[in-house]
């Protein structure tokens, strides 16, 4: 038991939360003209009182079909203890994603993944509440026999083991408690893309981007890929304004074709960025390697995740060298679970991660997720560094801690998703205040 109770789950509660972002353009890139930031949000009620709170981050409508489909999961959870869950993690995580019926819908990809990960983000975060007063979810990884426990191997044992993934792990003991020293003293490096969503005139990209070097950001990342001409004066002037030693990443959203990203890029190139995210269907792997193959020259890498369905596809990823920056994503992918399966991959193939966050709740939940990685596996910053985006914090109970550009360690016990109450009902579509509002206009 943990701390002598069970935790029997009761309840399952789910609910579509939905923000107005697309009113002033924040989040718009190439391919989301109108994104509205949105979030499965999902509170498990135990028979001891304690509460689990996870989510998964949408866009407006499709909220709703995230919503079925956490419905549809709930008689997986709904009776189990959290003590019966997390010892045999990797079971319960098989369990929801192989489903006879359900599992026809992925498997492990879509829709049903995501309302997974909004269910076993919430299972994680009752985990470590339950665990103590002041445990951060982070913290709940450390003991590399649960973390293999908790991993499901299955269709990526060609490249990684459950016995090389243990043994990552405990070569990575060492110096440990230096880096998590390290992490509550200085953070862990962050990037900013609040200056430049694709919707942003080129006054506010100018004012954002000084606002942002003001407060110490050195590494900035613009949206591209609609119109060329727009692309190389954007660059330009937030390349002239950060100056040559920052860091500059462009990200394309799936805009182009293979050979249309290359030559797109490539004439990128005088602005000198880390990155080019997401050049092409995020599907296509050897259309990746591609792409890599041919920006290497040029000194660009290739960056995707925020839509890579799972473990499989980034095994694939990293077997074709067609990345050179895994972008993690804490709701994208089967949650804690199956992320830190793609941690220890991308350990194995000495592939950076610089996770996805952003949208409403992915900075709180992923700062976990790359402080483990840090502490517990990579012990290595070189050409790391986390996702950062200025909006929606407000509305959570725990909201990320931003220093100096690095995202300082969370402190209160969970996986700091918890939402206000009065923002969930506020926001809640269609019939909170924020949106009665809205469809009256
Ligand atoms: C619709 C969203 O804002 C995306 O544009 C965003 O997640 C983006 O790809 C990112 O890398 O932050
Ligand atoms: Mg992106």
């Amino acid at each position: 038991n943990i701390r002598g109770m069970s935790h029997k789950i009761v309840n399952l509660r789910v609910r579509d939360v939905r923000f107005p972002t697309s009113l002033e353009q924040h989040g718009s890139d190439a391919m989301h003209t109108d994104p509205d930031y949105s979030a499965a949000y999902v509170v498990l009620d135990t028979d001891s009182g304690l509460k689990g709170f996870g989510l998964t981050f949408t866009l407006g409508k499709g909220t709703e079909i995230v919503l079925c489909a956490v419905k549809a999961l709930a008689g997986l959870v709904i009776g189990k203890s959290l003590q019966e869950i997390v010892s045999n993690f990797r079971g319960f995580y098989r369990l929801l994603t192989s489903d006879g019926q359900m599992r026809w819908l992925g498997p492990e990809k879509g829709v049903i993944h995501l309302a997974t990960a909004a269910v076993l983000n919430a299972v994680w975060d009752l985990w470590a509440r339950a665990e103590g007063k002041y445990h951060a979810m982070y913290l709940s990884i450390q003991d590399p026999k649960q973390i293999v426990s908790c991993i499901d191997f299955r269709y990526i044992t060609d490249v990684l083991t459950e016995e090389e993934a243990l043994d990552i792990l405990v070569k990575a003991q060492e110096g440990k408690k230096q880096r998590e020293d390290q992490m509550l003293k200085e953070g862990y490096p962050a990037y900013t893309t609040s200056c430049a969503w694709l919707g942003y005139s080129d006054q506010q990209l100018k004012q954002l981007c000084s606002d942002g070097l003001k407060s110490g950001w050195t590494r900035f990342k613009v949206k591209v890929g609609a119109d060329l001409e727009d692309d190389i004066r954007r660059c330009c002037l937030i390349r002239k304004m950060i100056g040559p030693s920052s860091t500059l990443m462009i990200d394309a959203n799936q805009r182009w074709d293979v050979a249309e990203a290359i030559s797109w890029v490539s004439r990128l190139a005088e602005v000198k960025p880390l990155w080019i995210e997401e050049p092409t269907s995020p599907d296509d792997i050897l259309g990746h390697a591609a792409i890599s193959k041919a920006l290497a020259p040029l000194g660009i890498g290739v960056a995707t995740g925020e839509q890579c369905h799972n473990r499989v596809m980034f095994k694939q990823f990293l077997q074709a060298s067609a990345l050179q920056f895994v972008q993690i994503d804490s709701c994208r992918l089967g949650s804690v679970n199956e992320n830190l399966a793609v941690l220890l991959m991308a350990y194995k193939f000495q592939v950076p991660v610089c996770p996805h966050a952003g949208g409403v709740g992915l900075c709180e939940l992923v700062q976990h997720l790359i402080l483990f990685d840090y502490i517990c596996v990579s012990a290595d910053l070189r050409n790391r560094m986390c996702e950062y985006v200025d909006h929606l914090h407000e509305h959570f109970t725990s909201p990320v801690v931003i220093q100096d550009a690095h995202y300082m360690p969370p402190k209160d016990p969970g996986y700091s998703c918890e939402m206000l109450e009065e923002s969930v009902n506020r926001h809640e579509y269609p019939e909170g205040d924020i949106w009665k509002q809205e469809i009256k206009k």
